[in-house]
């Protein structure tokens, strides 16, 4: 299980969380549905440990991966580098895997300057895949990414069998995961549908 109990962020005066509650079953594809600003970023970075929340608690089915919304890759390292970095030494056969999962086989050797906006997000997606968790929080993982290959990505995650809690505003997205929590805020909260 996924558990947030009264979970309360703020930002000097700015409440993001305010005794923010949810629970979810601790498998499966949720995706966090919910406009722009309106705190989903805010949950996840807390949920990965990078916000101190100011009260509440929340347990989650593993250690947390967190994608960035940013793509934070190594300017001086290329692509297969990229994923090799993550991978302990006795698992750096399965950059290829990881490269194939993201529809990026066959890029290895490029520099990531040269990579489109969205081929670099499918990069972060593969590296933080790459990362050994119990849980994965992505945060707008197909940002740039076309509909159909974001599908095809994310069955592909699904076959994978971690957990996955991610942000999107793509209605092709929200429409294949297990479960979609509508949002709004700030404060965060459940959307009343
Ligand atoms: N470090 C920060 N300092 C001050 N305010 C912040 C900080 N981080 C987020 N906020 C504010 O918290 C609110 C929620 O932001 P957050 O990024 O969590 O929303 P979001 O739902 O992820 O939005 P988006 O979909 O645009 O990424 C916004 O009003 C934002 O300005």
């Amino acid at each position: 299980m996924l558990r947030i109990h009264e979970l309360t962020v703020s930002f000097g005066e700015k409440r993001v969380l305010d005794s923010f509650s949810l629970t979810l079953p601790g498998e499966g594809i949720t995706a966090l549905a919910g406009p722009s600003g309106c705190g989903k970023t805010t949950l996840l970075r807390t949920l990965a440990g990078l916000e101190r929340p100011a009260g509440g608690t929340f347990t989650l089915p593993g250690e947390a991966v967190l994608l960035f919304q940013e793509d934070r890759l190594f300017p001086w390292r290329r692509t297969g580098e990229q994923i090799a970095d993550v991978l302990p030494r006795a698992r750096r056969q399965e950059v290829g895997k990881f490269l194939s999962l993201v529809e990026l086989e066959g890029e290895e050797d490029r520099p990531i300057q040269i990579l489109s906006g969205g081929m670099r997000r499918r990069l972060a997606l593969a590296r933080a895949l790459a990362c050994e968790g119990g849980v994965y929080l992505l945060d707008e993982p197909f940002t740039g990414v076309d509909k159909e290959r974001a599908g095809r990505i994310l069955e592909r995650i699904r076959a994978l069998g971690k957990p996955v809690l991610l942000s999107s505003h793509e209605e092709g997205v929200l429409a294949l995961a297990d479960r979609v929590v509508h949002l709004e805020g700030p404060p965060l909260r459940l959307r009343e549908l």
